[in-house]
């Protein structure tokens, strides 16, 4: 697939939770090369929409084709393929907490490519490790170990296990200090440019989608009302949008990426 191919296609999507309609015709592209923010409101549907791309969440209505293939009504074993492209960081890292964070990067390997020897194994997680900014001892600890910023390192080295594609992201700042997420920000920055990677970044922080987002797809009223750079989504005349980007939070996260010293991408 060549740069900006569309390598996520959601057309129509429905998911409903008994009498609950969480999206209706919900319509989406991510292309391939870029970071794509997804905000909304706290239970607008982010989570089920990922969960819906990765096929674990089966909708109503509506087709979803991730590299070209659908994800949906799929069976786990048919998915195979297409689940050793993606890596996925789950809000709160969702760690083992019974493994060692070399450990737990090794399940999926595990999980893919059985026949993998040990050497080899904890050799991929000290790299995974240390490309997460994490130091070469963390792999040998726990995640009640860690702190919150490692732990998100730690799930993020997990998620890159199988040298992914696309990478899907949950909120992976939540719960950061600034400075903490601010460096988390600059690291999936530096590695979407390094590994040329996709990455669909579910998020609530401002400063996120100024520093490093290329696109913004906003959901709201059960869809995805507008997908844009942040200077295209305010063009537009939508209440959540001039709220959430012009209120007081998003004026000061505009300043501090495109004011004096910063490098905001939109
Ligand atoms: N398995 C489920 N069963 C019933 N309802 C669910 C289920 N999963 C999600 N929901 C409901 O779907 C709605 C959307 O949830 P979701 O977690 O996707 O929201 P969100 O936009 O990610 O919210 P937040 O920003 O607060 O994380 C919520 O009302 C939630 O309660």
């Amino acid at each position: 697939m060549a740069p900006g191919e569309t390598i996520i296609q959601v057309r129509g999507l429905r998911n409903c939770f008994g009498d609950q309609v969480i999206h209706d015709l919900l319509d989406l592209d991510v292309r391939r090369g870029e970071i794509l923010g997804v905000v909304g409101g706290s239970g607008t549907g982010k989570s089920v929409l990922m969960r819906s791309i990765i096929g674990l969440q089966q909708p109503q209505s509506g087709t979803i084709e991730v590299f070209g293939e659908s994800t949906v009504d799929r069976d786990e074993k048919d998915l195979i393929e297409i689940r050793k492209r993606w890596g996925i960081l789950f809000q709160g890292g969702a760690l083992f907490s019974t493994l060692t964070v070399a450990e737990n990067v090794q399940v999926p390997i595990k999980e893919f490519y059985p026949a993998i020897g040990q050497a080899m194994l904890d050799g991929i997680a000290a790299y995974k490790v240390t490309m997460t900014g994490l130091p070469p001892e963390a792999a040998f600890k726990y995640p009640a170990e860690l702190s919150g910023g490692m732990k998100k390192r730690a799930g993020l080295a997990r998620a890159l296990a199988l040298d992914p594609e696309l990478l899907f992201l949950d909120e992976p700042t939540a719960g950061l200090d600034p400075i903490g997420a601010a460096a988390f920000d600059e690291l999936t920055l530096s590695l979407q440019r390094t590994l040329g990677l996709t990455v669909f970044l579910i998020t609530h922080d401002l400063d996120s989608l100024h520093a490093i987002c290329d696109r913004v797809a906003v959901l709201a009223d059960r869809r995805v009302i507008a997908v844009g750079t942040i200077p295209e989504l305010l063009a537009l005349d939508h209440p959540w949008i001039q709220e959430y980007f012009n209120g007081p939070r998003g004026r000061v996260a505009a300043v501090g990426a495109h004011g004096e010293g910063g490098r905001g991408r939109t």
